[in-house]
C-alpha cells in the first residue's frame, strides 16, 4: 500500500493534542494514493484524512493548504484543511510535513457516465473562477521546466520509437504561446480517482498537490484526456462534449482557447506519460509504491497527435 512513512497511534494521539477535534479513535493507512502517506483518522469528534507529504517540503505546501481553504470559503466540494491551536494547517509527524483535511463522503467513478461529466465540467468552472481571484500564486510544478528536466531524465529509458516521439513533442510544446490563454490556479490532476461522488452530487475534489498557476485549458484537458478516454485512448464525443459543455456554460471558452485544444490534450497527455515513466523507471524506496502504466499515457499522447483537429469540442 502506499504508505511511505508510518505513524503510529501513540505518536498520532499525542500530535492531536495541538487540536480542537478530540482524541484518535482510529487510525487506518489508505492503500490508494502513489504520491504522499494518507491515513483515514477517526477523532471523537469527527473523520478527517492525514497526510503525510513525502516530496513536497513545508515552504511549499502553505500555497496547496490556503489554496484548499480558499476553495472550500467559496462554496466548493473541497476538503478544507483543520488548523491547529497555533492557528497553523500544516505540522509536522513522524519526520515528514503533515496536514489533517476533512474527509468527504463518497466513492469514485472509474466509468463516468455523460451526466457527471456535465458535472465534472461546471465544478472544474467555478474551481477556475475561484482560483482566478486567489491571492497566492506559483507556477505550476509540472509546467515546461519540469517537463523538460523529466524527460531528459527518462529518455535513456525510451526505445527509439518514443524518444523520437518525445523529442518531436517537447518541439511541438515548445512552439505553444500558452500564455495568451486565460490562466489562473489550475487543480491539474484532477482524474477519476480524485473525484468522491455522494450520491450523483460531487461530494469532492482531493488531491490538490500539483496545484499551481497555468493555462486554464491545460486543466481541462488533463481532465477530458482521464474522464472522456474510451478504451482505446481515443476520446469519446459524447462524454467530451457534454463535460466541455458543462464547463463552457459556466466560463465560456475563448476562440484562442479552442485553437489551443488539440494542443493542450497532448501536453496533458505528456504530462502524465513523463510523470508515470519517472515514477516506473526512476522508483523511490518506499514500502508499496503504485506506479500506473506510463505507457497508457504514450498512447493517448499518440492518439491525441493522430487526432489533430477532429477533437470534440462543447456544444
Ligand atoms: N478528504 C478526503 N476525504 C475522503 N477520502 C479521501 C480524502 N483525501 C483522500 N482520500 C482517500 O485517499 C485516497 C488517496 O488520496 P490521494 O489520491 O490524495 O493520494 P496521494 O498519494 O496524496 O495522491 P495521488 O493521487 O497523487 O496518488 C483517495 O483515493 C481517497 O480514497
Ligand atoms: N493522476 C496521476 C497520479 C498521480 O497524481 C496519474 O494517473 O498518473
Amino acid at each position: 500500500m502506499s504508505v511511505f512513512t508510518p505513524v503510529t497511534p501513540d505518536a498520532l494521539d499525542e500530535w492531536l493534542s495541538n487540536y480542537a477535534i478530540g482524541h484518535l479513535i482510529e487510525l487506518r493507512g489508505i492503500s490508494e494514493g502513489v504520491q504522499n502517506s494518507n491515513f483515514f483518522v477517526t477523532t471523537s469528534l469527527g473523520r478527517y484524512v492525514l497526510t503525510l507529504f513525502e516530496t513536497l517540503s513545508h515552504a511549499e505546501l502553505p500555497f496547496y493548504l490556503h489554496l484548499m481553504a480558499h476553495l472550500a470559503r467559496h462554496g466548493l466540494p473541497v476538503p478544507a484543511p483543520i488548523a491547529d491551536l497555533d492557528n497553523e494547517y500544516l505540522g509536522t509527524l513522524s519526520g515528514k510535513p503533515a496536514a489533517l483535511v476533512r474527509r468527504l463522503s463518497g466513492a469514485s467513478d472509474m466509468s463516468p457516465n455523460a451526466a457527471r461529466c456535465t458535472k465534472v465540467g461546471t465544478m472544474m468552472a467555478g474551481l477556475h473562477l475561484a482560483g482566478q481571484r486567489f491571492g497566492r500564486r506559483q507556477e505550476n510544478p509540472r509546467g515546461p521546466e519540469w517537463r523538460a528536466r523529466t524527460a531528459q531524465a527518462v529518455r535513456p529509458y525510451l526505445s527509439a520509437d518514443e524518444q523520437a516521439l518525445l523529442d518531436a513533442e517537447l518541439a511541438f510544446q515548445a512552439s505553444i504561446d500558452v500564455a495568451a490563454l486565460p490562466s489562473g490556479a489550475i487543480h491539474a490532476d484532477l482524474f477519476r480517482d480524485n473525484l468522491l461522488w455522494d450520491g450523483d452530487e460531487v461530494g469532492g475534489v482531493i488531491d490538490f498537490y500539483f496545484a499551481g498557476n497555468d493555462a486554464l485549458l491545460f486543466d481541462l484537458a488533463v481532465t477530458v484526456n482521464d474522464w472522456c478516454a474510451d478504451a482505446t485512448g481515443g476520446l469519446d464525443p459524447v462524454r467530451t462534449r457534454a463535460l466541455l459543455t458543462g464547463y463552457h456554460t459556466e466560463r465560456p471558452l475563448t476562440d484562442a482557447e479552442h485553437a489551443a485544444w488539440p494542443a493542450m490534450l497532448r501536453a496533458a497527455a505528456l504530462r502524465f506519460w513523463l510523470s508515470r515513466a519517472e515514477d516506473f523507471h526512476l522508483p523511490r524506496d518506499g514500502e508499496m509504491v503504485l506506479v500506473k502504466d506510463p505507457n497508457e499515457y504514450r498512447d493517448i499522447l499518440r492518439q491525441r497527435i493522430v487526432a489533430g483537429d477532429t477533437l470534440p469540442w462543447h456544444d
